[in-house]
């Protein structure tokens, strides 16, 4: 059987470095190249023993890679996957800050073109378990914030993660007047962002990679779901599966647990 051909978007970023190593130590899987505009600073960098781009679309044009997988920026993974679809590849989408509207003109173009994609804002196992279960609170115990944190270096906030846990307790919890409603914000933004009539507060912090909690609150009891990654493998055996399925998929599909059984 032949191999994926697998591109990567962002391979000297964070993310995408460990991608490259992922990819590299999988037989099934062909690693073709990176896409960065940033080169790798240190010459032992295993990078520079692939052809490196730094635009993506002659990436693509030269390699016609099966698969590009996206952990690049939130101002540039749209236009990237328009160009992955229109030109037949298949794109694994890591980097968040895709609007739902953004996705839903992706999963338009890629139906037209008969292309399976998948954006996913967390590929850990832990946090789409997390999400789940958060879920499935929200119907019992409506009371709820959620506190993402993550390292200092993310540019979007609140996290890819926090907006799809957000969406899914929205669409469980019944609508509630929660918290005081003549509450005075003496610190502007410290009740956080308002999404759907709940909260949603972002730390950002150096030593922190990713975590959440999803605290629900009710009568003398709180419930406490919370995720750690603790290190950027934590999400490389959702990538892979990603990368394994991508093309048997229809359009764009939104979130991992549409890949697990
Ligand atoms: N879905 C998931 O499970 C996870 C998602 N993420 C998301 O992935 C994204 C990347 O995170 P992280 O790796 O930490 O970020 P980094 O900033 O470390 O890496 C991003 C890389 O992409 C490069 N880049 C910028 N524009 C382009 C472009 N047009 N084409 C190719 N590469 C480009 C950047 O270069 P330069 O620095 O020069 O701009 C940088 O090297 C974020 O959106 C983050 O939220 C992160 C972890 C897990
Ligand atoms: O920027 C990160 O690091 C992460 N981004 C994703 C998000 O925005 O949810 C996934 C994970 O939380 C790490």
């Amino acid at each position: 059987m032949s191999r994926i051909r697998v591109m990567v978007a962002g391979a000297n970023g964070r993310m995408g470095r460990q991608v490259v190593q992922m990819v590299l130590k999988d037989k099934e899987l062909e690693y073709l190249g990176g896409i960065d505009p940033s080169f790798p600073a240190e010459n032992e960098s295993i990078l520079k023993n692939y052809p490196l781009y730094k635009n993506f679309e002659e990436a693509i044009i030269e390699r016609r890679p099966d698969v590009v997988v996206d952990f690049t920026t939130p101002q540039t993974v749209k236009q990237n996957t328009e160009i992955a679809l229109r030109m037949g590849v298949s794109p694994v989408i890591g980097t968040t800050g895709l609007t739902y509207e953004e996705i839903l003109q992706l999963d338009k173009l890629a139906k037209e073109r008969e292309i399976g994609g998948i954006v996913a804002p967390n590929f850990a196992i832990g946090a789409v378990l997390m999400m789940r279960f958060a879920q499935i609170a929200a119907k019992y115990m409506p009371n709820v914030e959620i506190i993402e944190m993550h390292h200092d270096q993310k540019l979007d906030a609140p996290s890819g993660t926090a907006i799809k846990t957000a969406e899914l307790i929205a669409r469980e919890r019944k609508e509630i007047l929660q918290g005081h409603q003549d509450e005075k914000e003496i610190v502007k933004g410290s009740r956080g962002g308002e999404y759907s009539g709940f909260r949603i507060h972002s730390v950002r912090l150096p030593g922190l990679v990713a975590h959440q909690q999803v605290i629900f609150g009710d009568q003398g009891q709180t419930l406490t779901i919370r995720h750690d990654s603790i290190n950027r493998e934590s999400f490389m055996p959702g990538v892979n599966l990603a990368i394994k399925r991508v093309r048997t998929l229809s359009g764009i599909v939104y979130g991992l647990e549409h890949l697990l059984d």
